[in-house]
């Protein structure tokens, strides 16, 4: 990724006010030029535009830190085989990529500007096909998970545990994508809510969110017996091997599921360690998971779990919103607590401004909608991110 960074940048800033309409441009004209290709995505696109648009505000943004980039771009290699994508598709993608920018960049674009996305592109679509060749010596391009487990512990939330036909290696705090029968190529991503484990099964925990194709489905009509489809393990919101500080970690109701996971990881490698676990839901019975977290508390040294309750007058816990929580608890966080947020993005926002006002460095907290903060920001109408607290 050579290619001069702020002409990259600057021209894909002008895309902004149609983001969305250069998206569905794109898609359409690579469909329209490689017919094929449609198979390999839902006949319904809305996420899969909303995901490339993401995708490549975070490229775009990511020029400059190469390593950050380059890891990415290998994650993102290897889940395309996923779909079937091929190193001729990538070509495919990039002349219809350069034929969407030339005509949304208006009067910004140029012969230089040409020759710089031309050059980007192919270094980043070469860095994807070599991750997709490495990965394909030693592990299929998806894996077909076994339901072997199916809790619906409230109306809408199911705790399903897979079991992968073959190794499926993830780290604490990675995501998987996954696709149902149901709803033929439509991936969605569920944290995995368990430390690796010796018999290699995933716990997922799935909401059934108003018109969720497959969480609904997951939720309502997956039962033990059943299979899936499984994408590789992604994500970066993994512990960090050095470090043995105090550990905070800040859930939103199923936001709670990668947190689990670095729970359980932290505990075990370091017993002892002190790891406090705030959870937040919106009634007492939305705490779905609090029986299980009570007796990890009660056999695991070190570790606390507080669950706050936004809207049920009666709970006899701490009640408020989990941000409001952070101000209020009594070992709150210091400049050497390692802090994982996760839940709702609005959530998220208020957390780590909370977080910051209580001094915690922004280099020790670590979200899942890190690094696109300024992503939003250049592009705020297109991409729903809202990482930037309000
Ligand atoms: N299922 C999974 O594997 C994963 C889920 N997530 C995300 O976690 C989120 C979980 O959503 P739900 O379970 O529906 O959570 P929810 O809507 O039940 O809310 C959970 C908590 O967040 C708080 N909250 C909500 N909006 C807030 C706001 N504006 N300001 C402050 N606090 C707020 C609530 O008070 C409550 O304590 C989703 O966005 C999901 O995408 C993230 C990673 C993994």
């Amino acid at each position: 990724m050579s290619s001069d960074p702020r002409i990259i940048k600057d021209s894909f800033a002008l895309l902004a006010p149609n983001a969305d309409k250069a998206v569905a441009y794109f898609c359409g004209r690579l469909f329209a030029e490689h017919p094929g290709l449609r198979a390999l995505f839902p006949p319904a696109m809305d996420a899969q535009r909303e995901q490339l648009l993401r995708a490549l505000t975070r490229i775009v943004w990511s020029l400059d830190a190469p390593d950050s980039l380059t890891e990415y771009l290998g994650a993102l290699g290897r889940d395309h085989r996923k779909l079937g994508f091929r190193p001729e598709h990538y070509a495919a993608a990039g002349t219809a990529l350069i034929a969407t920018l030339r005509r949304f960049a208006g009067d910004g674009w140029s012969p230089r500007v040409e020759a710089a996305w031309t050059g980007a592109f192919s270094a980043a679509a070469a860095t994807m096909v070599d991750a997709a060749e490495a990965a394909a010596a030693h592990a299929p391009p998806w894996w077909v998970g076994e339901v072997v487990g199916h809790e619906r512990r409230v109306h809408d939330v199911a705790v399903l545990t897979v079991r992968p036909d073959q190794p499926l290696e993830f780290a604490a705090g990675q995501y998987v994508t996954v696709q149902t029968a149901r709803w033929p190529r439509v991936w969605r991503r569920y944290s995995v809510a368990n430390a690796p484990r010796p018999d290699g099964t995933l716990c997922l925990h799935v909401r059934a969110v108003p018109a969720g194709w497959v969480s609904g489905a997951l939720v309502r009509h997956t039962k033990v017996g059943d299979t899936l489809m499984l994408g590789p393990a992604l994500g970066a919101m993994t512990l960090d091997p050095d470090s043995g500080s105090d550990l905070l970690l800040v859930a939103g109701g199923t936001g709670l599921a990668p947190l689990k996971a670095l729970l359980e990881q932290a505990t075990t490698a370091a017993p002892g360690r002190r790891v406090h676990l705030v959870w937040g839901a919106r009634t007492a019975r939305d705490l779905y998971d609090l029986d299980e977290l009570r007796s990890l508390e009660a056999a695991r040294a070190g570790l606390r779990v507080t669950p706050v309750v936004a809207e049920d007058p009666g709970f006899d816990g701490m009640r408020g919103t989990v941000p409001e929580a952070l101000e209020r608890i009594d070992d709150p966080p210091g400049p050497d607590t390692d802090v994982y947020v996760c839940g709702p993005t609005a959530m998220v926002a208020r957390t780590v401004r909370v977080l910051r006002d209580l001094g915690v460095p922004s280099e020790r907290v670590r979200h899942d909608a890190a690094g696109l903060d300024a992503a939003a920001a250049a592009l705020a109408p297109a991409v729903p991110v809202g990482v930037t607290p309000p």
